[in-house]
């Protein structure tokens, strides 16, 4: 198969013939119904969800074709909420957005788009030995999902906006000397947050990820979200409009930690 992408030749309505698990129970993202959350106290209001992450010392930046990843080094750990005692380490971050501000986000509330998505990737090291272990296993994965809406800049991804100039091929590396502090890129509010178990939104989307998606968008400016649709993909055309449309929710129950 020509290599998975985000064009009608080989997009999101053509992953089900080498990635069956596309049609699977469990697959992400969602439109997220905020009326049919549920409130759950004792699971999420017992422990809060927190997280230690520790500033990156230099910034290493990849366009991997699909979209632009900031691969972690240093030791962050996410725990609490729907992950319990369990200690997920942060790997990666990264996003998907659209051509323009009504659209790129993958997760949809009510139905409404956000202009980009912001997804802090973590495996579960309480139990597993390394990412690649974790990366099949059903709560393998946590990952944060932050809305991003046109605004003020944000001064944390400034490394990321201010390089994505030098990253516009498919492949493309650079480690930028300067450093970064994972926490300084979540929203304010992070109390706020619906959870529910999901996938991977690209192939090979593992379903092994318990989703938390924050309530509160978090604003970077127009310039910041332009450099970002002049990356170029792996075929060569600007990277946009790198989401998956929400899947069917089937037997699933989306919990929220507020009222
Ligand atoms: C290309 N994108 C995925 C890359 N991954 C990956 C890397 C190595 C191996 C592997 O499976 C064998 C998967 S990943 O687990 O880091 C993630 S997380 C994620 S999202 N949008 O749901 O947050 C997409 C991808
Ligand atoms: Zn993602």
């Amino acid at each position: 198969m020509a290599h998975w992408g985000y064009m009608t030749t080989n997009g999101p309505s053509t992953w089900g013939k080498d990635f069956p698990i596309a049609n699977g129970e469990r697959q992400s993202p969602i439109d997220i119904v905020t009326t049919a959350a549920e409130y759950d106290s004792d699971v999420l209001g017992s422990n809060a969800l927190s997280t230690n992450y520790t500033p990156e010392s230099e910034v290493k930046l990849v366009n991997n074709g699909h979209s632009i990843m900031c691969q972690i080094t240093k030791k962050g750990v996410l725990t609490g909420g729907p992950l319990g005692k369990d200690e997920y380490r942060l790997e990666q971050f990264h996003l998907h957005w659209g051509a323009e501000d009504n659209r790129g986000s993958e997760h949809t509330v009510d139905g409404k788009m956000y202009a980009s998505e912001l997804h802090l990737v973590h495996w579960n090291a309480s139990k597993y030995s390394s990412f690649a272990d974790a990366v099949q296993k059903p709560d393998g994965l946590a990952v944060l999902g932050i809305f991003i809406t046109p605004g003020v800049a944000c001064n944390q991804f400034k490394v990321i906006s201010d390089n994505c100039g030098k990253l516009k091929t498919s492949g493309a590396e650079m480690t930028v000397d300067t450093t970064l502090d994972p926490t300084l890129l979540l929203p304010s509010n992070t109390s706020d947050y619906w959870t529910y178990l999901g996938s991977l939104t690209t192939p090979p989307l593992f379903e092994s990820v318990t989703w938390i998606v924050f309530k509160e968008p978090v604003e970077y400016s127009k310039e910041q979200l332009l450099a970002l649709r002049n990356l170029v993909d792996s075929d060569g055309n600007h990277m946009q409009d790198n989401y998956r449309p929400p899947a069917a929710l089937k037997q699933r129950k989306v919990k929220k930690t507020f009222t």
